[in-house]
């Protein structure tokens, strides 16, 4: 497991992380999430050690973080960081050698994974001469070569179209699976809450919520959608109750105050009800109410 312990990280003045802890458990895969600048990569980064930490720890199996811990870590920067002008595979091989893979290992290795990215046939091309999304699926590979006991990835979804969204995906619930924590950077809220067993958000360099999806959903507030037979519009004036979206006959609501008798009894006196159901709230909504 990796723990992340009030780590803190300052630019000048700003405090671009502040006091934030976390925990990555190994065999499930966990989201983290926040807006532009909430300091996701910043936090990466330090987790890495490629920037150094103002504050706070980084903690490998009960342990401070080592430069040999490290090392086993597979890690896709938001800067990327392969060669343009270098073929494929002999990145990917280079870079598990760099990390004590033996050579016909790590071919074999490389093959696989390119293989499993439908990239078999583009071993022998340059970098560059890849459209963009297939030279995110070769990072990707660059970050697992090497067999990782962690992995952090910063927007490995960015950039993918649809097949190999679900191809990446596959392969982190592989990692997660196998019991390796894995950490990865996300604006994509849908598919987080598809992917994740577990979500740690950020604000303003701060962890605004954690924990898993349903754990969230259960803080948050229980919201309501109430269909009548006649105008729903009497409802924003109904005492106990706020209504945060009227449209004709169908409501969106929270009980302020009210229980969901009153609620109907009040309806039923006006005219028929067609449904009163909780509305399941999305890992968006969650986002949004927890860094309102
Ligand atoms: N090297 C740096 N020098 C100065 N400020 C920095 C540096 N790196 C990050 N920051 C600032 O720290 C804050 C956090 O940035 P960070 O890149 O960690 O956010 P993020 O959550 O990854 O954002 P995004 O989703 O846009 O990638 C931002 O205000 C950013 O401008």
């Amino acid at each position: 497991m990796l723990e992340v312990a009030n780590l803190v990280r300052r630019f000048g003045e700003q405090v671009a992380v502040d006091d934030v802890s976390f925990e990555v458990p190994g065999g499930a895969l966990t989201g983290f999430v926040g807006g532009n600048g909430a300091g996701k990569t910043t936090t990466m980064r330090m987790i890495m050690g490629v920037l150094a930490t103002h504050g706070g720890e980084v903690r490998w199996q009960g342990r401070p973080v080592t430069v040999d811990d490290r090392r086993s870590f597979g890690y896709m920067p938001e800067e990327r960081g392969l060669y343009p002008k270098q073929p494929v595979r002999d990145q990917l091989v280079y870079l598990a050698r760099l990390r004590g893979v033996r050579a016909d290992d790590a071919g074999r290795r490389a093959d696989e994974l390119l293989r499993r990215f439908d990239l078999g046939d583009r071993g022998g091309d340059k970098l560059e001469s890849l459209s963009l999304g297939n030279q995110q699926r070769v990072q990707i590979a660059a970050a697992v070569m090497a067999e990782p006991s962690l992995l952090i990835l910063d927007e490995p979804f960015s950039g993918l179209d649809p097949g190999a969204v679900d191809a990446m995906a596959e392969l982190l619930r592989d990692y997660a699976r196998q019991g390796v924590p894995v950490l990865f950077s996300s604006h994509q809220l849908d598919l987080v809450e598809r992917l994740c067993d577990q979500l740690v958000i950020l604000a303003s360099g701060r962890v605004v919520g954690r924990g898993s999806v349903a754990d969230l959903r259960a803080r948050g507030t229980t919201r309501y959608r109430l269909a009548l037979g006649g105008d729903a519009g009497w409802l924003a004036d109904f005492a106990g109750v706020r209504a945060l979206e009227v449209d004709g006959a169908t409501a969106l609501l929270e009980l302020t105050g009210a229980s969901t008798d009153d609620l109907l009894t009040a309806a039923l006196a006006r005219g028929s009800v067609r449904e009163l159901a909780e509305v399941r709230q999305s890992v968006s909504d969650i986002y949004r109410e927890v860094t309102a």
